[in-house]
């Protein structure tokens, strides 16, 4: 398919004449990858190691893969799929090559530091975020539908190219998933509550169980560990890189948030100590009211098929 011959924007009547560029093929950028030539793209994928672009044709994540960042040349949309570090120092050669009229958007977890660096960089950058992942990570990781029912949320400002915005959104729906826009800073505080403060909550939870000193007791924790222990777990279980570029770009949120933590457990704590136990069934009865608000994507039916005509809009 030529990518070449095509006009940019939305005025574009159908998925199938764009263009998708996606840097870095890892979790992020190879189910992006997937997804995109599914509903008709074509995607040239950029990689920057010559063993990551074998593995990555084999599975076929995009239609061209290449460690040339010439590959981006005729692309209407680039997503910048790097990890945090090297989208918040980027490449020259890679900005030298990403077309001025193309909509660029990233997928990074943290959105201030990224909008501050590349609202400069390009006219027509769009902050972004796909709220879905899993505990894996590399050109192995990407998965067909990972979007699919999942929060995608943008943080413009006023420098923001308006008609970028509307593509990277018909692009997030096309992907199936549930578009909103929010102010970056307030962005960040959000996720180091639901996103970034869980990881360390949960690595800290494998590291108690990890570090107990009876042999015998941590041994049989581990054979019976069950669905219980998995869910409390799984995001501590992940990419430690992500792990850690989240906590370097969203310092103060998360030192935010883990005080707020701690000062909740150590009410947990008390009541537990002092064996106050309707303190203590009242605390809990209102986490359990509390849980169903907070996981209304997460509880989405993941079986339902993506909106893949949104970009076939006029
Ligand atoms: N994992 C998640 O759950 C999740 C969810 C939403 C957003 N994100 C964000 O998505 C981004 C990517 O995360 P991921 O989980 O896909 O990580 P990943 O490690 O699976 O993928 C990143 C890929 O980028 C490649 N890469 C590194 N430098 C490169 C370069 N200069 N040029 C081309 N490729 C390069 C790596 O080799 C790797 O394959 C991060 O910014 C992360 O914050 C992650
Ligand atoms: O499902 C997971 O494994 C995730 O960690 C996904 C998750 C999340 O916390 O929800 C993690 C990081 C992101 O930036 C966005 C989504």
């Amino acid at each position: 398919m030529d990518c070449s011959a095509r006009t940019v924007g939305m005025e574009q009547n159908k998925n199938t004449s764009l263009c998708a560029g996606v840097v870095g093929l890892g979790l992020i950028g190879g189910s992006l990858g997937l997804d995109l030539q599914a509903l008709g793209w074509k995607v040239n994928g950029l990689v920057h190691r010559s063993t990551t672009a074998d593995r990555a044709r084999a599975r076929g994540l995009a239609h061209l893969v290449s460690t040339d960042p010439g590959i981006l040349a005729d692309c209407d949309l680039v997503i910048l799929a790097l990890p945090l570090a090297q989208l918040l120092n980027p490449d020259p050669n890679l900005l030298k090559a990403l077309p001025a009229a193309a909509v660029v958007t990233d997928v990074g977890s943290v959105k201030m530091p990224v909008l501050e660096l590349w609202r400069d960089l390009h006219p027509r950058f769009v902050a972004s975020h796909p709220m879905a992942g899993t505990a894996e990570a590399g050109v192995d990781a990407g998965l067909r539908g990972l979007f699919q029912q999942r929060p995608w949320v943008a943080t413009p400002d006023n420098q923001t190219d308006l008609e970028a915005l509307e593509l990277v959104r018909r692009f997030a729906v096309s992907l199936g998933s549930q578009w909103f826009t929010a102010d970056a800073a307030n962005h960040d505080q959000a996720v180091a509550l639901i996103s970034h403060l869980p990881v360390l909550v949960s690595a800290a939870l494998l590291r108690t169980v990890g570090e107990e000193r009876d042999p015998a007791v941590r041994e049989l924790a581990r054979v019976l560990s069950s669905s219980g222990f998995a869910d409390t777990t799984r995001v501590g279980g992940g990419n430690p890189q992500l792990g850690t570029s989240m906590a370097e770009s969203n310092t103060a949120a998360i030192l935010r948030g883990l005080a707020a933590y701690r000062w909740s457990l150590e009410q947990l704590e008390e009541a537990v100590l002092n064996g106050h136990w309707s303190q203590l069934k009242a605390e809990l009865e209102r986490s359990q009211a509390l849980r169903p608000s907070f996981l209304v994507a997460a509880n989405n039916d993941l079986n339902s098929p993506p909106a893949t005509d949104d970009l076939a809009e006029p």
